[in-house]
């Protein structure tokens, strides 16, 4: 799904990760870890088509409407004048276009990817009146919505509570089930050990050839 020959991101011409060599294969989900400032949000935003690579390649055949990436909120603006429904329905636009409209059956969608994240109650609420992790549950369900083949997702459980975290864990083990591909940012090794397969660990520069240490983990493939 993604090969990575020797890449390095970052910005204006000055590369912030080590040299990342490998491959994220189709409907694998890996946790991207590493530590604060080695270059995580850096590579999602490469792979994300949002940056360009600073030197090597990140080759992967998915236009950038089919690669959903869930920034960390600290970079989310929430203060916009949309309802909650209005928000989840931003999902659908990459298939019905800007102008499209929301048919009947993609309002029946909406309100089922309300309902997986148990947001119903909350479809007429104003994005910037809910907690962390309702304002997560219901970017989740904008996610579900988007149907992209490659999910982004950096911290998504920063400061969420546990049965949240079990709530979206369980959105992903779907996605993934489903033919997902999922890369995620995570500092939780604990939770990375119970639910992840795969690690890519920014830590090392060659982390391609080398073991995971401290978890019961596979390698991503070199
Ligand atoms: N827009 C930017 N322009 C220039 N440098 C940046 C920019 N954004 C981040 N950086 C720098 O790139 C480096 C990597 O940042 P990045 O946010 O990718 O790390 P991270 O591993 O995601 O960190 P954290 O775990 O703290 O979120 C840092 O030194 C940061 O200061």
């Amino acid at each position: 799904m993604i090969v990575f020959k020797s890449l390095r991101a970052g910005y204006q011409g000055q590369a912030v990760t080590p040299v990342i060599t490998g491959q994220l294969l189709a409907g694998s989900m890996t946790a991207l870890m590493g530590a604060n400032g080695s270059g995580k949000s850096t590579l999602l935003k490469t792979i994300a088509g949002l940056l360009p690579p600073i030197s090597g390649q990140c080759e992967l055949l998915l236009p950038r409407k089919e690669r959903g990436w869930l920034p960390q909120r600290t970079e989310l603006e929430t203060r916009f004048p949309l309802t909650v429904f209005e928000l989840v329905s931003i999902g659908c636009w990459p298939r019905c276009g800007w102008f499209g409209g929301i048919t009947r059956t993609l309002r029946k969608e909406i309100w089922l990817a309300l309902e997986a994240v148990q947001m119903m109650d909350y479809a007429d609420a104003q994005p910037a009146t809910l907690s962390g992790g309702q304002l997560q549950r219901v970017l989740f369900a904008r996610l579900m919505l988007q149907r992209s083949r490659l999910w982004l997702l950096d911290e998504p459980f920063n400061g969420i509570d546990s049965q949240t975290v079990t709530l979206l864990m369980s959105i992903l083990q779907q996605q993934q089930q489903a033919g997902t591909t999922l890369l995620v940012v995570l500092h939780d090794r604990p939770l990375v050990a119970r639910y992840f397969t795969d690690v890519l660990s920014m830590d090392d520069a060659s982390h391609s050839q080398m073991p995971t240490h401290s978890l019961p983990l596979r390698r991503v493939a070199p």
